[in-house]
């Protein structure tokens, strides 16, 4: 494995767990093997989640694998009853959820961000979309409404989330990760589905009368977002082409009509902000 190394982000790995996780306690056990029916008495499951910004590798490369230095692996420690294993790396929690959303509407929400509003002003990957003020501009401010509703939900402190989202921004920064905007934009769908990293935040911001106009503007951008071969991509547009704004809020969104945040998400629907890049 390889380290892309930004040298502006080195020397502080402060351990936050995140999300890319994996949850239940269900490995499949299809062939009515006996070895496997006490399974329960040999192993644990624990609920976990990662974070390590993996880019697309370039072709024949292996597993001689580039990723990022900075790295989060949370596991709840439930499960061991106390007998936690000591691996290096890990990180102990005690419920998972609240740094899930943290990784998820931090990381996951900035990037799909930086990704739709870099893709539409030109740029070709994460980190030169993020040099760009506009797109900074759009990234810094969903982060901040995302920030304000994990402040109120989780408690976390006004100065660890300052901290979190600088550190979040400088590891879209690092120019040594080749990491295009396709990648961290693709299947617009399930990124905008009801929970996911931007109606999930935008939502519960609106139930609280908390502010969420940057997140409708990356929804915006994610609607002129329109890479070749993603299947998602282009069943998004087909929905756009062909519902009419009330059936396509349902679709994309799967937000209810008596929602808050209904309305406005309809308009950005009907109605398209931004217009697509066109070389
Ligand atoms: N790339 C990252 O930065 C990163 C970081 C943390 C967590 N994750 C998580 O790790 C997972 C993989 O991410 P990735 O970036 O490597 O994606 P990827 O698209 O590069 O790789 C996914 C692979 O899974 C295969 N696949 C898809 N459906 C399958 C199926 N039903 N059966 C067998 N194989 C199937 C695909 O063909 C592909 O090779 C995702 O859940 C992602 O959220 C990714
Ligand atoms: O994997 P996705 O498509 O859900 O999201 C794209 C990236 O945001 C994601 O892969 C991040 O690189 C990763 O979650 C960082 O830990």
């Amino acid at each position: 494995m390889r380290l892309a190394h930004d040298h502006h982000d080195r020397g502080h790995e402060r351990v936050q767990p995140a999300g890319g996780t994996a949850e239940g306690r269900h490995i499949p056990v299809e062939h009515g093997d006996a070895e496997h029916d006490d399974l329960d008495e040999k192993a644990f499951f624990a609920n976990t989640a990662v974070d390590r910004i993996v880019p697309v590798q370039a072709e024949g490369s292996g597993l001689d694998v580039v990723v990022e230095d900075f790295h989060e692996w949370a596991v709840e420690r439930g499960p061991f009853d106390g007998a936690e294993p000591d691996v290096p790396g890990i990180t102990w929690v005690d419920e998972l959820g609240p740094y899930i959303e943290r990784k998820l509407f931090t990381v996951n929400t900035g990037h799909a961000t930086t990704a739709w509003h870099g893709a539409r002003t030109g740029h070709a990957t994460i980190a030169e979309a993020i040099s760009d003020p506009e797109v900074s501009a759009q990234v810094t401010a969903v982060l901040e409404e995302t920030s304000s509703l994990l402040v109120a939900k989780h408690g976390f402190s006004e100065e660890e989330m300052t901290s979190y989202r600088t550190k979040v921004l400088g590891r879209f920064a690092n120019a040594s990760l080749p990491d295009p905007v396709e990648r961290v934009g693709r299947s617009p769908l399930r990124k905008l589905s009801r929970e996911d990293r931007i109606i999930g935040p935008a939502a519960e911001l609106a139930e609280r009368g908390l502010g969420h106009e940057a997140l409708l503007n990356a929804l915006s951008a994610a609607l002129v977002f329109t890479p070749e071969g993603d299947e998602e991509v282009d069943r998004l547009q087909e929905i756009l082409s062909s519902s009419d704004p009330d059936a396509a809020t349902a679709e994309i969104t799967g937000l209810e009509p008596s929602h808050p945040l209904y309305a406005e998400v309809r308009e950005r629907i009907a109605s398209p902000v931004y217009s697509r890049h066109s070389e």
